[in-house]
């Protein structure tokens, strides 16, 4: 496979399942969302490296070879998102995750200054309040049976995400609405995945007569009409005073940060239409797009991550132990520096991440030829890469189904391209080093209080197909007092 060139022979069929003439493989995807994830992962164990999946006629290739991410991700030449991401479009248009070409560039550079640590350290003090308040949540959880940790979990992030990108403080009202919200991206996940492997739902005109989806705009109208609610309650806060104007990079240390000044993404964004950067269209793409990216991952990741401590109490003993060893036995609040010296943590947060990517599958337009290691000259429409079967590769990681955090204490014995839960490259993620302290801080607040104990073990799991990954049913963990 490794040297074989398409040029020379049609003859060479690419691995992958049998195609029919026209609709390709879609009816071979004709299943519940639990199947459909299987399905995949079979074929990616089947295969290897490379298959060839045919959607319509389009051809589509799952890629889990670390030299062929690393081709594809690395450069800008592959960087526009593919087809599948068109359905996400009526809901986050042309925001950062989807754009490309000028307009991605552009808003890239108007949304950095955001997540520059600077920022992140006065957002580090509104995410130890909201951590905080997580663990005050789980106390009427103590000693029941079992709990389901996502709601608690999601209320978390959702607030977080909204107190710092978006400056905006939910009442009780919104509060309210924010659970509704929560479940209609659940729900759009799902749609999503429904009309994409129905090739006959594509077109707008047919898909939006069809009861699926009617159900799927009034979902989407929600959704923006919270939205809404949150960028025009920054509005009305006066965003224009105070406002920060300097022009910062993500390596600009003379920065200096005024206390009284605005510090959210939204009033950047704010700012930037003043200036006529964006638009209002422009500002709700961008918001959507973050409450979405950065909410629903970091819960993913959260809910797998106490669903593992849960299983390994001495784990929680090590975090622990490294915790207090580096705070101190005071209620001092912790610090980026003291954040970013709790390596174990850290550990166990990626090794988290490598098991259950809360992204685990990414979608590149290809628009000129490709070569992967040594097949030339190919042409799909489409490349997947599937980090869930990338991450675990046991060619790259040794013992890879285990949750072992203490492979990331020493340098990695895998390819760089091997491990990519927030992607790598120029569109990579933006919002990772706020996740990884939003993470940390969550995790030390809820194991300093309580002793996590097993429900759902991880081979009880069974995964569902959707935009971010999920499981069919809830995670479980049961709650003890420390
Ligand atoms: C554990 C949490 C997170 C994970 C695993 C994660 C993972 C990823 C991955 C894999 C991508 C690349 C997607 C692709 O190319 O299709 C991405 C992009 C992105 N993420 Fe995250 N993310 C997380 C948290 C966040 C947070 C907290 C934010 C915002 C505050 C955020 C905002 C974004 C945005 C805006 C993009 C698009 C970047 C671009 O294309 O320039 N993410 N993320």
């Amino acid at each position: 496979l490794v040297t074989r060139s398409i040029s020379t022979a049609k003859r060479f069929k690419l691995p992958g399942p049998n195609a029919l003439p026209m609709v390709g493989n879609v009816f071979d995807f004709l299943m519940s969302t639990e199947s459909a994830f299987y399905y995949l992962r079979y074929l990616a164990n089947k295969y290897k490296d490379i298959l060839e999946i045919k959607l319509g006629t389009a051809q589509c290739l799952v890629i889990t070879h670390p030299k062929d991410v690393e081709t594809v991700i690395s450069g800008t030449r592959h960087n526009e998102k593919s087809y599948i991401y068109r359905f996400l479009r009526p809901w986050l248009h042309d925001g950062l995750l989807l754009s490309s070409g000028k307009k991605w560039h552009q808003r890239r550079k108007i949304l950095t200054p955001t997540f520059h640590f600077k920022i992140l350290r006065h957002f580090n003090s509104v995410l130890i309040e909201k951590s905080a308040k997580l663990a005050e949540n789980l106390q009427s959880e103590v000693n029941c049976a079992k709990t389901n940790i996502y709601p608690f979990i999601s209320d978390f992030t959702i607030n977080s995400i909204c107190e710092t990108a978006m400056g905006t403080v939910l009442d009780e009202e919104s509060s309210t609405v924010s659970k509704s919200y929560k479940n209609a991206i659940h729900d759009l996940g799902t749609h999503i995945f429904y009309r994409a492997i129905r090739i006959w739902l594509h077109p707008e005109s047919i898909f939006n007569l069809c009861q699926f989806g009617r159900t799927h705009k009034r979902t989407l109208n929600f959704i923006h009409s919270f939205r809404d609610r949150v960028v025009e309650k920054r509005r009305q806060n006066e965003y224009f005073d105070n406002l920060y104007t300097e022009t910062m990079t993500e390596s600009d240390d003379n920065f200096v940060m005024n206390d009284k000044k605005r510090l959210a993404m939204l009033d950047l964004l704010l700012n930037s239409e003043k200036q006529g950067l964006i638009d209002s269209d422009g500002i709700n793409e961008e918001v959507d797009t973050f409450m979405f990216e950065g909410h629903d991952t970091t819960a993913a990741a959260l809910q797998f991550a106490f669903m593992l401590l849960a299983n390994n109490t001495d784990v929680q003993d090590n975090i622990l132990e490294e915790y207090y060893k580096i705070m101190g036995s005071s209620n001092k609040r912790p610090t980026i520096s003291d954040l970013s010296e709790m390596k174990y943590l850290e550990a166990c947060i990626k090794e988290t991440l490598r098991l259950y990517p809360p992204v685990y599958f990414m979608g590149r337009t290809c628009d000129g030829p490709l070569t992967l290691r040594g097949i030339e000259k190919l042409t799909p429409k489409t490349i997947i890469i599937a980090i869930f079967d990338l991450h675990r590769r046991s060619d790259q990681f040794v013992e890879a189904l285990e949750f072992r955090p203490e492979r990331f204490m020493k340098e990695p014995t895998w390819h760089p391209f091997s491990y990519l839960p927030f992607s790598a490259g120029p569109r990579n993620c933006i919002g990772q080093k706020f996740a990884m302290m939003e993470m940390k801080l969550a995790i030390t607040a809820v194991l300093s209080n309580y002793r996590l104990l097993p429900v759902t073990k991880p081979q009880d799991i069974v995964f569902v197909t959707g935009i971010i990954l999920r499981t069919k049913d809830p995670i479980y963990v049961k709650f003890e007092k420390r």
